[in-house]
């Protein structure tokens, strides 16, 4: 992800920060440098990382941390908040009836980022479409296709129609039903005349509200030309940056922010329709700082344990709160955690736990973390109910039973019952607590992760 090593570097130059009141400009000075460091290599423009960098070293210098901060919790706080500033706020995108048009050059993700779109609006509770319109490529037909039928959502597309303005006529009457239209056009290798005409005949006919520019997060400093070409001739309200999960930088799609006068809307973060995230400012600099975003891990879990309730009618997450934490829970809220995606992609959400902790882990550390949830879940299908139901009465007879049935070492059962015995515990503190207090717990968790509030608990965790 971009800025990748930013964290762990910038947590370097503010630990030496650590028991001073009063930060110097040598001090200031470092910190600076390490975040221009990390903006130049992911291919921030010049202009923008100077103004930044000028930003930081006055706001530090001048202003005066606040009665009980700490110099370093006092520069933190202004980084954070210049970064968020740096890459803008989120497109306004109303949950309403719409029309939407991506462009973009081929392979950008534009197919893709149709699809994964009009899965996010369904699950706000919307009813979208997505019109293909791309005559151009012969597999995006299929392609969307088939995205679209594994998101749920309805689709258009004439695979025998070769003029890509008809099809879009067609496909908004087609599909007049659905309450956000999100139309899909055909990429070129580099922008080309014809290009540019056929997009602008397409807005023509289907009018959208708001259009968006799919830029690859690779895109370098070609992010510029492209941005002024597509502003000019249909108006770019917004940036989609995609495959932001790879090795990308991401830089470029800021200068197609600024070239535009627009704002990022979505982050593409894998192949899959779900995989797509609305763009929140504090979050994503949060995490980028290694400071967590409990809001998409909320929404990742509470979607994760949605799935998994739905394919399971007798178990019931609520319960867990109410009445005994058994083996089965804990095998299902595993499933869940399966079903939130890549474990470090989790981690990084998670304050205290993003950028600078997993530096300090073991590359193959997720990988045992994962082969050991694998293990622990071949274990309880080896178990019978009366087990997972009561793991009290495992005893040494029965641990042995339970490794050679399911391949495991004993000492691995002995680990999975240990485990059990934790959450449990942990759990029986949050039992009898009401909704308010979760709310109230998860707000504190908020303010101290970040979303803002830099109070409490310091942002990388101490
Ligand atoms: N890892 C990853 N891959 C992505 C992401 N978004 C798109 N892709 C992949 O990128 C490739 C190109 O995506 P498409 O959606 O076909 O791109 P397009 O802009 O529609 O391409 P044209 O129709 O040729 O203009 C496909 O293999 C996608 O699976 C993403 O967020 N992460």
């Amino acid at each position: 992800m971009v800025l990748d090593n930013l964290g762990s570097s910038l947590r370097g130059s503010l630990d030496k920060l650590r028991g001073k009141s009063r930060i110097d400009e040598e001090d200031v000075q470092e910190i600076v440098r390490e975040i221009q460091r990390s903006l130049l290599s992911a291919d921030v423009e010049v202009d923008l990382v100077m103004e930044l960098s000028d930003n930081i070293k006055n706001r530090a210098l001048e202003e005066e941390p606040p009665g009980g901060t700490s110099a370093r919790d006092h520069v933190l706080k202004i980084v954070y908040e210049e970064m968020v500033d740096l890459v803008g706020e989120s497109t306004d995108i109303p949950l309403e009836p719409q029309t939407i048009m991506l462009a973009g050059l081929q392979g950008s993700g534009k197919t893709t980022t149709a699809a994964k779109m009009a899965w996010w609006f369904s699950k706000k509770g919307l009813r979208p479409a997505v019109i293909q319109t791309d005559t151009f490529r012969p597999g995006a037909y299929d392609q969307a296709k088939q995205m679209c039928e594994k998101a749920e959502v309805e689709f258009y597309g004439d695979p025998d129609e070769s003029d890509p303005v008809k099809i879009a006529r067609e496909g908004m009457e087609a599909t007049s039903d659905a309450e956000v239209h999100i139309v899909d056009t055909a990429g070129r290798h580099a922008l080309e005349a014809d290009l540019i005409d056929e997009i602008e005949e397409i807005e023509g006919a289907v009018t959208p509200d708001l259009s968006l520019l799919v830029l690859d997060a690779a895109i370098g400093k070609g992010a510029k030309a492209q941005a002024r070409e597509f502003e000019d001739s249909i108006g770019i309200g917004g940036v989609v940056i995609t495959k932001l999960d790879g090795t990308a930088k991401g830089g470029g799609a800021l200068t197609a922010v600024k070239e535009t006068g627009s704002s990022i809307s979505f982050l593409g973060t894998g192949e899959t329709v779900q995989d797509i995230e609305r763009f929140e400012p504090n979050g994503f600099i949060s995490r980028l700082l290694g400071m967590g975003d409990l809001q998409q891990l909320a929404e990742r879990v509470e979607r994760a344990m949605e799935e998994t309730q739905a394919e399971d009618d007798d178990w019931d997450p609520e319960d867990i709160m109410k009445g005994s934490f058994t083996l089965k829970d804990m095998q299902k809220q595993m499933e869940a955690m399966n079903k939130m995606g890549p474990l470090d992609q989790v981690m990084d959400m998670i304050p205290g736990m993003g950028g600078g902790m997993m530096d300090q882990l073991p590359d193959d550390a997720m990988d045992v973390t994962q082969d050991r949830m694998r293990s622990f879940d071949v274990i309880m299908d080896s178990m019978t109910d009366e087990e997972l139901e009561n793991p009290r009465i495992v005893g040494a007879e029965r641990v042995r039973r339970i490794a050679r049935g399911s391949g495991q070492e004993e000492d691995v059962v002995r680990e999975l019952l240990q485990q059990h015995k934790m959450m449990e515990r942990t759990l029986k503190q949050f039992q009898g607590m009401g909704d308010g207090d979760m709310q109230r717990m998860m707000k504190k968790l908020q303010n101290q992760g970040g979303g803002g509030g830099m109070g409490g608990m310091g942002p990388f965790g101490d």
